[in-house]
């Protein structure tokens, strides 16, 4: 693939998928000597992060330079690795990846982490992310048709190792620099560990220690899973090398390319709710989302029927917190009428639209006692293909809801993703293609209301500049492919003024918030 020219997936798609998540554990002594099982740990991180993605598994470790094995399997993680063989896997250092493909198929040579051996150097590689552009490999023999970008990156690493690069590190700052895209890689070379972020942080790392080991891993609440305290993130641009002696910080890229510009959808949808980022709880910016939301859109009043009840319910899991918060502000009764099936996955991160339509609609057991007769707040954390609300609208009315208001706390998705989600073409998105109102309709809500990204980044607090919001504004931090003849501008509706309604009520429903809001 020549330099500059965008990695897309070998199905010809232009389909970019979820977020992958990675771990990493490098055992400092006394427990290096007692070998403590790092591989155990790094299963327990990958465990924590399944939502990240569920295609995939594995772990690869090493001790004294060399690789002591790996263990990695399609599915999600308590399908792809046995146990007693996680447990078996000896060594000081070890890798792990859950995987949910960008770019390539699902064969198994993309399954990560991707391992090579070039003459006495071995080392292993797990990415979150998608590259947009890295330079041609010289000798691209062992890149079939399908494989991924992570793989192209492993086989420049291994030119390089073998061009004379006097160290792995040494191969890896040189690489660094020519690849454009969104990556956090968690590598070793059997004697160290390295952490990095793009230059733009797109996606997320952190770093951890406990139990005699340095860890990192893609969100914070993996870490506790691996028995470590939080460090720090990872900066963007920083690659952070753990070894035997302590940590280090090196800086690859130009200081000039270097900026905060982490994807705003890990606060929206990808992260766990438990975690941190930014120093800021992901649950309590999804919960201030909710809250504005409840102001900006509040639930019109029924004047003809003002004794109907109302429910403020979310599309669990990731909106819970920002349904409460619409409830909370806006006084309304909460609940949660709609029950998650346990053994589905996120419906999103489903490869194809049919394996996605077919996760929705079996996705939620539903308590019809509880929805029958009232007007229903239904809110959700963002409204991408509308493969969710379209089935669970269904549902709610065939239990006999009298009236379903949809509430969406983030702004409408109206561009791609070419940087790690999945989603590669305008005509996938329904805020590109339709105007609010034929959306409405085509979801079948009585009304239907986004909450604004001036509103969603005060929600989070931090500084609006800190952020990727390409999917949202068109605005990215780095140069990403189009694709022809779906440009943006070419099928752009005007942006949504005010709630889209089929009942036209200027009082809204809401009262004193009777709950107490929580504080950072
Ligand atoms: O409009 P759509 O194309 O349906 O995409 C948006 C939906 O997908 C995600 O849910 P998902 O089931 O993936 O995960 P969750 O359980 O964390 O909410 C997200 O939370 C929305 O509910
Ligand atoms: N979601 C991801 O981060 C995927 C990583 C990599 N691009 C792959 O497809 O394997
Ligand atoms: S385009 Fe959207 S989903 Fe993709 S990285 Fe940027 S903010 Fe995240
Ligand atoms: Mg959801």
């Amino acid at each position: 693939m020549p330099s500059g020219q965008g990695l897309v997936p070998s199905d010809g798609h232009a389909r970019p998928r979820d977020a992958c998540g990675v771990v990493g554990v490098l055992a400092t002594a006394p427990a290096r000597a007692a070998d403590t099982g790092v591989a155990a740990r790094a299963y327990q991180g990958l465990a924590a992060l399944q939502h990240r993605g569920d295609q995939s598994a594995g772990i690869a470790a090493g001790a004294a330079g060399r690789r002591t094995g790996r263990v990695a399997g399609p599915g999600p993680v308590r399908e792809a690795l046995a146990r007693a063989d996680v447990d078996a896997l000896r060594g000081d250092v070890a890798v792990g990846h859950v995987r949910y493909a960008t770019a390539g198929g699902l064969g198994t040579a993309n399954i990560q982490p991707i391992e090579r051996q070039v003459g006495g150097v071995w080392f292993a590689l797990a990415h979150n992310g998608n590259l947009v552009a890295a330079p041609q490999p010289a000798d691209g023999s062992d890149l079939e048709p399908g494989a991924s970008d992570s793989l192209t990156v492993a086989t420049l690493l291994a030119e390089a190792l073998a061009g004379g690069a006097s160290s792995f590190e040494q191969a890896l700052c040189d690489l660094l620099p020519k690849l454009t895209g969104a990556y956090s890689f968690v590598l070793t070379d059997g004697r160290s560990l390295y952490g990095l972020r793009d230059p733009k942080g797109l996606r997320p790392l952190c770093l951890g220690r406990g139990g005699d080991a340095w860890v990192f891993a893609s969100e914070t609440p993996a870490l506790m899973e691996m028995d470590a305290d939080f460090v720090r993130e990872v900066e963007p641009g920083e690659l952070v090398v753990a070894d035997a002696s302590g940590i280090r910080s090196v800086r690859p890229f130009p200081p000039e390319s270097v900026e905060h510009r982490l994807c705003l959808f890990e606060f929206v949808y990808f992260s766990r709710p438990d975690g941190d980022l930014y120093d800021r709880s992901v649950y309590l910016t999804r919960w201030r989302a909710g809250a504005a939301l409840a102001v900006h859109a509040p639930l019109p009043l029924d004047e003809t029927r003002p004794e109907r009840e109302v429910l403020v319910l979310p599309l669990p899991d990731s909106a819970i917190p920002a349904a409460e918060g619409y409830a909370a502000r806006s006084g309304l009764p909460y609940g949660e009428p709609l029950v998650r099936n346990r053994e589905h996955g996120r419906s999103f991160l489903a490869a194809a639209q049919g394996e996605r339509e077919r996760r929705a609609a079996s996705k939620f057991r539903l308590i019809p006692e509880l929805v029958r007769g009232k007007r229903l707040v239904v809110v959700d954390d963002s409204l991408v293909r509308g493969t969710t609300t379209r089935a669970v609208t269904a549902q709610l009315r065939a239990a006999g809801a009298a009236e379903v208001h949809l509430r969406i706390a983030s702004p409408p998705w109206r561009w791609p993703c070419p940087l790690g989600i999945d989603v590669g073409s305008h005509g996938e998105l329904a805020a590109a293609t339709s105007t609010l109102s034929a959306i409405r309709d085509e979801l079948g809500v009585d009304s239907l209301n986004y909450l604004p990204l001036d509103q969603l980044l005060d929600a989070v607090g931090a500084p609006a500049g800190q952020f990727c919001t390409g999917c949202l504004t068109g605005d990215y931090p780095v140069r990403v492919p189009t694709v022809p003849g779906q440009r943006p501008d070419d099928v752009l509706v005007p942006a949504p003024a005010g709630c889209v309604s089929r009942t036209v009520a200027h009082r809204t429903a809401n009262h004193r918030s009777i709950r107490k809001e929580p504080q950072r």
